[in-house]
């Protein structure tokens, strides 16, 4: 649909328009040091919240050097016994992934042969990727627990056969997960804990919160259940809240979601045709680290990979249109940097944390797929948020080239408090100026320099 949209409402410099918050173009690039305000800054140390030897271990290697502040608010009230329920949110790139899989490191039991062979805790996620990721966050963090053994619930390629889960912690997607136990691959009964990663994603999805609801069902009764995104839009809060009822909650306004981080910016484009050219005129000009385009479209996605191919640039492309192994080659190669240009559509919008991503760029705005359509101001915070992970500093720009896709900028700017800036497509030497400041700028994290995990008790 958006690749064909209807030209007739067309606006030619739609930023001219004078309503609205989107911002005339000025820049400033800030760093900023940790200060207490910040998503990332925590009174307490990992070493107050009662984390085993084992798994401080794992946190040391991994650099992190305090709790986020995410993550010392959650973990007290996550490792309390009995245990009580959570819905957590906070910004993108502040530490989710760690903040539950420390709670369910710590809750394992590895005593008994038995024990050992027996998944303990359940982690569920839009996305194969996600699940991957997950898989290794939790394996980084549990190098030291002798016996840890973490399983892949995701779809496995056809023809592949599938064995018994005999993970402690499994990860998987609600489908393939919902599969494995009714095949009896996967046995449930001894599960403590359930973490939804992604959980407003997970629990609104059509069909994903109804899966999702089944296969609690075919859990204890007494499973801890925790709930962690970036966002909840109204419309899923109260079943997050009777999925995880008497939780322990942690949540943000609106205004506190945006990650200052990341500087919001605006291009106006002459037309839909006109989006590619600036598209490839900006990797013309720019050395960009790595980078990740979003199209609504599986089609929009594989035609601007082949013609950027064809243009000389080295591509990939990964949407819902391929199939396992092949997914996982193709964000392999993105993480790793052999690729540094990823062009998807919403299926890695969120959670994917690569942290050489300084830019991001919405090459489709985000709508909820309406007549008309309206914003999706919850997955443009997630788009945006592959980059300035975890206090790095990242660009996120978006294209507008017609009334439409102005005023669904200017819904988000609105719904976050925000101002993009816009960037004038007219001097390329300024765009270029004003880039190469943001891309370069050092990142506020930097000022927050890791100690060396040997140095460390
Ligand atoms: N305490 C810490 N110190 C330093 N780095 C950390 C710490 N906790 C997490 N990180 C790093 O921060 C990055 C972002 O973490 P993570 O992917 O968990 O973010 P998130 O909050 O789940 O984001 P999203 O909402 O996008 O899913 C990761 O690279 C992770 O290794």
């Amino acid at each position: 649909m958006a690749d064909n949209q209807d030209m007739s409402d067309q606006v030619d410099g739609a930023a001219d328009q004078t309503t609205g918050l989107l911002a005339p173009s000025q820049f400033d690039v800030e760093v900023k040091l940790i200060d207490p305000n910040s998503p990332l800054y925590a009174a307490e140390s990992f070493e107050q919240l009662g984390l085993s030897p084992e798994i401080l271990k794992g946190v040391y290697k991994l650099n992190f050097r305090a709790p986020s502040k995410i993550q010392a608010r959650a973990l007290p009230l996550l490792l309390g016994n009995p245990p009580v329920n959570m819905i957590g949110q906070s910004q993108s790139g502040t530490g989710k992934t760690a903040a539950f899989s420390l709670n369910i490191l710590s809750r394992l039991d590895l005593s008994t042969e038995q024990a050992q062979k027996t998944p303990q805790a359940l982690v569920l996620a839009p996305t194969r990727e996600l699940a991957r990721q997950i898989i290794g966050v939790i394996q980084a963090l549990g190098e030291f627990i002798p016996n840890l053994k973490v399983s892949a619930a995701i779809p496995a390629d056809t023809g592949a056969r599938a064995t018994a889960v005999e993970g402690q912690v499994v990860v998987g997607t609600p489908g393939t997960t919902m599969d494995m136990i009714k095949k009896r691959i996967l046995n449930p009964s001894q599960l403590k804990t359930l973490v939804l990663d992604e959980a407003d994603n997970m629990l609104d999805l059509a069909g994903m919160g109804e899966q999702c609801m089944r296969l609690k069902m075919l859990l204890p009764k007494t499973i801890q259940i925790v709930l962690f995104s970036a966002t909840y839009a109204d419309k899923v809060k109260d079943f997050a809240a009777k999925f995880a009822p008497t939780a322990n909650e942690l949540t943000l306004k609106e205004e506190e979601l945006t990650v200052e981080g990341i500087k919001q910016m605006y291009m106006d484009c002459a037309s839909e045709e006109n989006k590619y050219e600036v598209l490839v005129k900006l990797y013309g000009l720019m050395t960009i680290g790595s980078s990740v385009i979003f199209v609504k479209r599986r089609d929009t996605a594989a035609r601007i990979e082949q013609r950027m191919i064809q243009d000389g640039h080295v591509v990939v492309s990964l949407t819902g249109a391929y199939e396992g192994s092949v997914r996982d080659q193709i964000i392999d190669a993105f993480r790793s940097g052999k690729a540094k240009v990823l062009i998807t559509t919403n299926v890695l919008a969120r959670g994917i944390d690569v942290s050489t991503v300084n830019l991001v760029i919405n090459y489709d705005v985000p709508d909820d797929g309406g007549r008309p359509p309206k914003a999706d101001p919850q997955t443009y915070l997630h788009r945006i948020g592959r980059t300035g992970r975890y206090g790095r500093v990242g660009a996120a720009i978006t294209f507008i080239h017609d009334r439409t896709s102005y005023n669904i900028m200017n819904e988000i700017a609105v719904h976050f408090g925000v101002q993009p800036v816009r960037i004038d497509t007219s001097d390329w030497d300024l765009v270029e100026d004003t880039l190469s400041r943001i891309l370069k700028s050092k990142a506020a994290a930097a000022d927050f320099k890791p100690e060396r995990a040997d140095a460390m008790p």
